[in-house]
């Protein structure tokens, strides 16, 4: 049943979406650019031929109704009970208003013949006013709640959109989540927004309804259907004419040369370039050039460009408007004199208070109908969240293979055949892996040395799936890697670099997620930590494997005092006293989550990308001593700036130059073709030594470097 109901609302939103971008391509082409200079600024506003169209409002109304109807399910199903009142108490809100004016209006009718006629009209009096009083006593009663039952359902509804954004985002993969095409730009709160904007339109159409009815059966009384009319004729005349902007799309930039020049000098005066301007002497130059400058600017305007455009309106404009403010009353007065037994005093003050009513009512929907295309494109790049694919994409095949007697090698192999990769919307002309050609077998350890971008963060982002390549085949144990069911290859890997993060929770938590079956496990934890080098760090914390050292702790604070022995200020340097640790402890404990996740049973490939950088020499050789010792016949891939610990161990070798792998071999062969890897070799070793490097290698150095290296 839930799984019809999502497909009935894909469905909707894909309908819904499809008819959108028909609309919109007919709107683009509808929209003109007005360019104008309003004092400093150049002003573009956006503005669609023709102006208001109720055809076409209706259409996207129309072709919007899939996506509102998804968004009320969605609203609705967080809280039917809720729901409901809530939309009832806001109806009932939109609709108060002419019913207050008909109880208005029936009661000053009552009073009217009663004084005209001379007849007692207390009863009807009483009656009225009990009505009116209760009635209004409902109202506010309702206005009230209705404000608590939508603060209720906002809360709801927010953390609803919340949890289905992270959903989405947790989803992503490394290349779709940085592309900013594919970014998600919806925020939790959009949901929300759009609803309560959306309502607030509907109820504001029902408003402007419920008037008219009530002018309607005024009119309908007095036997004059032209107050209609008249009543109409502002808000038509505003739309017709309208130069306000809040409803447009509008984009302001300086262009006066000389206010350019003189922010410029300006912001020459911030602390920012204090020592510069300083050292330059630059004071006066600055003082002179700025005044220079504004003198050439004169008394050129540079107040916010909408308020300035929109005051550009000529005088006219404002006097028409105000005489059809005045027009229903006036057309009252004239026809009562002309015409003395069609109108009553209630009617014509009936007539001026809803004709007022309707007329802001009716502002409010053609301004505002603008907003309800915006509320829909929200809703629209909410649900479009969704509906990112990632670019990295799995198989079907289940990882690992087992053989037919049921085992599978401990660690895991790679075949790559001519592998080249760009960075997807990268602007270097380079591409990051070129011609990569490159078998790596299961259970070896290998590490990968070269320069400064020559390409091995890369490629072990390649081999651990992180990104695909751009060209060649890429082979994992005999299959395509793409074949494999992505999770199983994420839960065969496990990644240790610099990039990795301690999550705002506690340290024990940090650890422990290395194998989430395993978190509660304080001594698989306590292990870890150990492997890691973290033991030390945690013992002297006070709330040792429970501290937690960047809390999320949002808070606020208004007209704090300077003075620290103020008992608000002591609170709060108490609460805001960070727990830190340095950047190696960090490291360290990052090393704990990963040996607990080489832990889990399913771990076939360590990938390990420079997580030494803030180590110590004894916490690097310790943590790659523990890396060796923990690895069980599982695939190790190293890549390091560092020579001598690992690079002796290696099973392999790859040295990058250029994007492409320069050399493969073992620590010993690479030193006999004295090429790239002898050279980085001889510089490392090298610093050890007095004399400068000497860049060619014989045999008999290689030995002796080793020993210096060791
Ligand atoms: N996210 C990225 N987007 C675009 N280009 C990138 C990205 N990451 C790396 N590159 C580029 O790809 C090339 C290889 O980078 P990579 O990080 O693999 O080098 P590296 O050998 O690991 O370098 P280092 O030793 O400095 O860490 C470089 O030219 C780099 O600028």
């Amino acid at each position: 049943m839930e799984a019809e109901t999502e497909k009935a609302n894909l469905k909707a939103a894909e309908d819904a979406n499809g008819s959108e971008e028909e609309n919109e391509t007919t709107d683009f082409k509808d929209v003109v650019i007005e360019e104008s200079q309003v004092g400093v600024y150049r002003v573009l506003v956006a503005t669609v031929k023709g102006g208001f169209d109720l055809y076409k409002q209706f259409g996207f109304v129309y072709s919007a109704l899939p996506l509102l109807h998804r968004l009320l399910a969605d609203v609705y199903n967080q809280d039917r009970v809720l729901f409901t009142l809530y939309i009832v108490s806001r109806f009932w809100g939109s609709v108060e208003n002419a019913l207050l004016m008909q109880m208005s209006s029936d009661l000053l009718r009552t009073i009217e013949t009663g004084l005209i006629n001379r007849e007692p009209f207390l009863n009807e009096v009483l009656q009225s006013l009990a009505l009116r009083a209760v009635c209004g006593a409902v109202v506010s009663f309702l206005s009230w709640w209705s404000e608590r039952l939508g603060t209720r359902l906002k809360i709801r509804v927010t953390r609803h959109f919340e949890l289905y954004l992270m959903k989405v985002q947790l989803n992503l993969d490394v290349p779709t989540s940085l592309d900013t095409s594919s970014k998600v730009s919806a925020s939790a709160d959009s949901g929300w927004d759009a609803f309560s904007k959306i309502i607030e339109f509907l109820m504001t159409v029902v408003t402007a309804l419920s008037h008219l009815a009530v002018i309607f059966n005024a009119a309908r009384v007095s036997g004059d259907p032209m107050f209609l009319v008249v009543c109409l004729a502002k808000p038509l005349f505003l739309q017709s004419f309208n130069r306000q902007l809040w409803d447009k799309a509008c984009y302001a930039f300086v262009n006066n040369v000389d206010y350019i020049r003189m922010a410029a000098l300006k912001s020459l005066s911030g602390s920012e370039y204090r020592e510069d301007v300083l050292n330059g002497n630059l004071g006066n130059w600055i003082i002179n050039e700025y005044d220079k400058s504004r003198q050439k600017l004169g008394d050129v305007d540079d107040t916010y460009p909408f308020f300035m455009y929109e005051r550009r309106n000529n005088p006219f404009h404002d006097m028409f408007s105000r005489i059809l403010e005045d027009l229903p009353i006036m057309y009252c007065g004239l026809s009562a004199v002309f015409n003395p037994s069609r109108f009553t005093i209630s009617s014509i003050a009936i007539f001026q208070q809803s004709s007022q009513t309707l007329r802001w009512t009716l502002i409010e929907i053609f301004t505002h109908s603008d907003q309800f295309r915006r509320d829909v494109a929200a809703i629209k790049t909410l649900y479009q969240a969704s509906e990112i694919k990632n670019s990295v994409v799995g198989g079907k095949l289940a990882y690992p293979v087992v053989s037919e007697k049921g085992v599978s090698p401990p660690g895991m192999g790679f075949e790559l055949r001519n592998i080249n990769f760009a960075y997807p919307g990268s602007k270097s002309i380079e591409k990051a892996l070129i011609s990569i050609n490159l078998k790596i077998r299961a259970g070896n350890v290998v590490v990968i040395v070269g320069g400064n971008g020559s390409g091995k963060s890369t490629l072990l982002r390649i081999l651990s799936r992180m990104y695909d390549p751009s060209s060649g085949e890429f082979l994992i144990d005999g299959n395509l890697a793409k074949d494999y069911t992505l999770a199983d290859l994420r839960r065969a890997t496990t990644i240790l670099s610099q990039e990795n993060k301690l999550y705002p929770l506690s340290l024990g938590e940090n650890i422990g997620l290395g194998c989430v079956e395993s978190i509660t496990d304080m001594d698989m934890v306590r292990d870890a930590a150990v492997m890691g080098g973290a033991e030390k760090v945690i013992a002297k914390l006070a709330d040792g494997y429970d501290t937690v050292l960047d809390p999320m702790i949002a808070t606020d604070s208004i007209n704090i005092p300077g003075s620290d022995n103020h008992p608000l200020k002591q609170i709060m340097n108490k609460l805001d006293k960070k727990i830190n640790v340095s950047g190696g402890e960090r490291q360290r404990i990052v090393a704990a989550r990963s040996f607990m996740r080489m832990r889990s049973k399913t771990i076939k490939f360590v990938a390990v990308d420079e997580p030494s950088s803030a180590l110590d020499a004894e916490g690097e050789l310790q943590l790659f001593n523990q890396l060796l010792e923990a690895r069980e016949g599982k695939t190790l891939i190293f890549v390091t700036h560092r020579f001598g610990h690992l690079t002796k161990f290696a099973d392999m070798i790859l040295c990058m130059k250029d994007g492409r792998v320069a050399e493969t071999g073992r620590h010993e062969e690479l030193m006999l073709l004295n090429g790239e890897y002898a050279k980085l070799y001889k510089i490392q070793a090298d610093a050890f030594n007095d004399s400068p490097a000497d860049l060619s290698l014989d045999s008999s150095e290689v030995d002796s470097l080793e020993d210096a290296n060791q």
